[in-house]
């Protein structure tokens, strides 16, 4: 990474009372990435981001973004954009009225109707916040990030409670923040979607970072999946092919390719239907899975 990082942190710890929510914490973020913060319940993601967008001080260690501590809002604040996992708009307000205040307190400059259209909110303009829908809601809270087209965005959870039209419309406006320069830092324990976007990931498990990397190299320690059923009376597969628990068969391996042939070689030869065959590399949730242990 040769220039500066929009986000640096080092070596950071926050403790509540004894406890160690964030233990020794480092990572950076380059100008134009998406970085997936994620990790298990707890695991101090929310804890970490409050530190780096200045809503909380760290017990020990430093944090810079921009090049300046995130406690010096005069600096920061109207370059961040954030979308926190709960809303904070009053309920009396309409939706016109919370995108204009808080478009009013990021000091940045950009048009009321251009966001709301943007978030498919036009219609619900006049609308209190208290009557939305919770998919709404999450629509209006990102509006509120994204005013003025900041160049750090956090999302925290961005896609919980969408439906799926929403969701892509969100990626579809992240997708043209990022063509223009943002930053994005992302956490969300829809696996796929950083599994898909990031550019790397981080992994959090109890207070530490676990593993970092492109999702190519956190995923390449572990082997790639085929699963499948058969139907009732067709001969058992040999292995490499193993019975799950819950019913079907599983085969993990290096060589997916290779043993997906060998497999359907195999049904071919015996009749047999693959029902329901998948086969695929290994996701993040596996990775993430293989942490539980530690
Ligand atoms: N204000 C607080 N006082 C004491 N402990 C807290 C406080 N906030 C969080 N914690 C604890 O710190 C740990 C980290 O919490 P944090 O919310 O940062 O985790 P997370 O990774 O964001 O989890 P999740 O994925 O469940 O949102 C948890 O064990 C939590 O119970």
């Amino acid at each position: 990474m040769t220039s500066t990082p929009v986000i640096d942190v080092d070596r950071l710890t926050l403790r509540y009372g004894g406890f160690h929510a964030v233990k020794d914490l480092s990572f950076r973020v380059a100008r134009g990435e998406l970085y997936a913060l994620l990790g298990t319940n707890g695991a101090g993601k929310t804890t970490a981001l409050e530190v780096v967008e200045g809503h909380r001080r760290a017990t020990s260690g430093t944090v810079r973004v921009f090049g300046r501590s995130p406690r010096d809002r005069r600096a920061v604040r109207h370059r961040v954009g954030i979308m926190l996992q709960e809303s904070g708009f009053s309920p009396d307000l309409t939706v016109r009225e919370s995108v204009a205040l808080m478009g009013a307190l990021s000091h940045r400059e950009d048009r009321v109707g251009r966001v709301l259209d943007l978030v498919d909110l036009t219609r619900r303009a006049g609308t209190r916040v208290s009557q939305l829908s919770g998919g709404e809601k999450r629509r209006l809270d990102f509006a509120a990030a994204v005013y003025g087209r900041p160049e750090l965005l956090f999302l925290d959870e961005p896609t919980a409670g969408l439906d799926i039209r929403s969701r892509d419309a969100l990626w579809d406006a992240v997708d043209r923040l990022r063509a223009a320069g943002t930053t994005v830092v992302l956490t969300t324990h829809y696996l796929e979607e950083a599994q898909q976007r990031a550019d790397r990931v981080g992994l959090m498990h109890r207070g530490s970072l676990h593993r970092e990397g492109s999702v190519a190299d956190l995923t390449r320690a572990l082997p790639a999946t085929i699963r499948f059923s058969l139907a009732p009376g067709a001969p058992t597969p040999r292995p490499p092919a193993v019975a799950r628990p819950g019913g079907g068969f599983v085969v993990e391996t290096f060589a997916l390719q290779r043993e997906l042939r060998a497999l359907l070689t195999w049904a071919g030869g015996h009749g047999v239907e693959l029902l329901g065959l998948e086969a695929g590399p290994t996701r993040l949730d596996d990775v993430l899975r293989s942490l539980d242990g530690t």
